[in-house]
């Protein structure tokens, strides 16, 4: 069996892999498939993310979420809170600043910055996933820790949480950490994967 850190680097390195055309096509299949499912539907307020090493690109989905008038944010690292994740607003000519890991970030004032849990829906990169909601990020906990009053308690409906992924990120079962957030769901190219009921 794969060690965990052996499972994240062989599955970044498969998502590097996928030629820039058969992205770009997955990319916009991806847009189409979760803006009809109801989860997307329904947010008004959306955190997408600034894909970088072999990420499934959110761009499509993002400005076609800015034309149906919903409101949409990137993720920034707060320097004052122990680099925690939160999200700024971003729209058309907002302009972005790489941040200490070379991802870019909406240069917006903090005061516009929302906590996860005052989003509709968060979108998060994923590494690898599981059918049943498992995830995989790129080990910093970020997301675990922005989304950890998800976990603990079952009556939070906000933030939604899915995530994005190729179809070949998908894994038998990941194995589960006590702080794991569990994903409401994981759209892939191919369908979306609807996982925990709450
Ligand atoms: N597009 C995107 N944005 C995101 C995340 C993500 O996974 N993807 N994050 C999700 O958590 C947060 C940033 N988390 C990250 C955690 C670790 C590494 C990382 O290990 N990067 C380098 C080394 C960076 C360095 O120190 O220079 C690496 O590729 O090994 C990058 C981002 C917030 N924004
Ligand atoms: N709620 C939390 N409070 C404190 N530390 C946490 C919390 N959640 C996760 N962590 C820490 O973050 C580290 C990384 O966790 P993990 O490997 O599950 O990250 P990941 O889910 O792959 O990454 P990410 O969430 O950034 O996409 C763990 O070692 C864990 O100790």
């Amino acid at each position: 069996m794969l060690t965990k850190k052996a499972l994240r680097r062989e599955m970044r390195r498969l998502r590097r892999a996928v030629p820039p055309d058969e992205a770009r096509r997955a990319a916009r299949t991806l847009a189409r498939e979760l803006s009809k499912q109801p989860v997307f539907r329904r947010a008004r307020h959306i955190a997408f993310y600034w894909a970088g090493d072999g990420e499934i690109d959110p761009a499509p989905l993002l400005l076609r979420a800015l034309r149906l008038n919903k409101h949409a944010y990137l993720p920034v690292l707060d320097p004052l809170y122990g680099e925690s994740l939160r999200f700024a607003p971003v729209r058309i000519g907002t302009p972005l600043r790489a941040n200490r890991l070379g991802i870019p970030e909406p240069e917006v004032h903090r005061r516009h910055w929302r906590h996860a849990r005052q989003l509709d829906l968060v979108l998060t990169p994923l590494v690898a996933f599981d059918a049943q909601g498992g995830r995989m990020g790129m080990g910093g906990g970020f997301y675990d820790r922005a989304l950890q009053h998800l976990a603990r308690q079952r009556r939070w409906r906000r933030p939604r949480a899915v995530g994005l992924a190729y179809e070949l990120q998908r894994v038998p079962a990941l194995p589960r950490e006590s702080w794991d957030v569990p994903l409401d769901g994981v759209q892939t190219e191919r369908r979306f994967y609807p996982a925990r009921q709450r």
